[in-house]
């Protein structure tokens, strides 16, 4: 497979501020590609520079193997995009808003886009001032979706969604997979990263430290458990487990706060020979994982990169 969107030292300055520095990337047509970073890493920043709506300051992007600024309408025809902050016309209906996309690309497969409307659930009735981020969320996402692009560039996709819509953003995404097309989405939860693509970049502080399969994510991925015990926490019985980070004591006097790496085998069985009385298991965020993951390294140093796709 060759490599459908190609990225080579790409650099954006805002000022004196920055965007992103020296990115680089190759994403193969047909890969679902998770392009993961805390906020402020530079994903919207690359993604705009994809779409040629920023200049970049050095360094290029080709689609299709045209460049992304110079031949943006082109790259624009073979795309369906989904940008972190959708500013449509308050004024008109959901309805009138997908027919406005529908017509400037010349007229969409109509029993596809009411699917997708019917999938997703939108009330298309409804003025777009009127919908809560989620159903401007599901807006977006339809018109990305609606021309059956070849690349489909997502912005954030699930962000504002609720889980049963999350879950069918899941399934029209390993359709589109399935049919072919290449999906380039941005993220800053690890595990719907890991879900959903073939390929992860990470992104941090506008540089990329990682690019490979999201096998990658492994050795990164943390588990909060919340163990909450009917007699004294045996906290004891947590010491030197496979994978754990940290036991903590939380002031009830009877819960446990874990944090481990990998997966929860371990914890789980410990803590099976006792009495418990409640369980949670949470993913922490990014910023917490990133913060005890490269802890006292300095990007600046260099990008730690895995395997970088070709
Ligand atoms: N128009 C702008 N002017 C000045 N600085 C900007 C501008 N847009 C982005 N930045 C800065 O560039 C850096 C990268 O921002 P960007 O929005 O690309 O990150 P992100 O990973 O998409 O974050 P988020 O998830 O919060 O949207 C940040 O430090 C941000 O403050």
């Amino acid at each position: 497979m060759t490599a459908i969107i190609e990225v080579s030292g790409l650099t954006k300055h805002y000022g004196g501020k920055r965007g992103v520095i020296d990115v680089s990337f190759q994403v193969k047509e047909g890969e679902t590609f998770g392009f993961l970073g805390p906020n402020g890493a530079g994903k919207t920043t690359t993604i705009r520079l994809l779409m040629g709506l920023l200049f970049a300051s050095a360094g290029c992007a080709r689609i299709a193997g045209l460049d992304c600024w110079r031949r943006s309408v082109e790259v624009k025809r073979l795309v369906g995009y989904l940008p972190g902050e959708l500013a449509l016309d308050p004024n008109l209906t959901g309805g009138q808003i997908l027919a406005y996309f529908a017509n400037l690309r010349g007229g969409v497969d109509q029993i596809h886009l009411e699917r997708l409307v019917a999938r997703l659930d939108l009330d298309t009735s409804r003025q777009f001032r009127h919908y809560s981020h989620g159903n401007k969320q599901k807006v977006g996402l339809i018109q990305a979706f609606m021309h059956r692009p070849r690349v489909l560039i997502l912005d954030e996709p699930t962000s504002g969604l609720d889980p049963l819509n999350q879950q069918e953003f899941q399934r029209m995404v390993a359709e589109a997979r399935a049919e072919g097309r290449t999906v380039f989405l941005s993220s800053h939860i690890l595990t719907e990263v890991e879900s959903m693509c073939d390929q992860v970049a990470i992104i941090r502080e506008g540089r990329l430290v990682r690019v490979g399969g999201v096998s990658e994510l492994k050795d990164i991925k943390r588990h909060e458990l919340e163990l909450t015990f009917a007699g004294a926490p045996p906290i004891d019985a947590f010491q030197g487990l496979a994978g754990l980070e940290r036991v903590e004591a939380l002031p009830d006097g009877h819960t446990l706060r874990l944090t481990v790496q990998g997966d929860v085998d371990a914890a789980v069985k410990a803590a099976a020979s006792y009495r418990l009385v409640n369980l949670v298991s949470r993913e922490p965020s990014l910023e917490d994982i990133f913060l005890r993951y490269y802890q006292g390294e300095h990007v600046a140093a260099g990008p730690e990169t895995g395997r970088v796709v070709s």
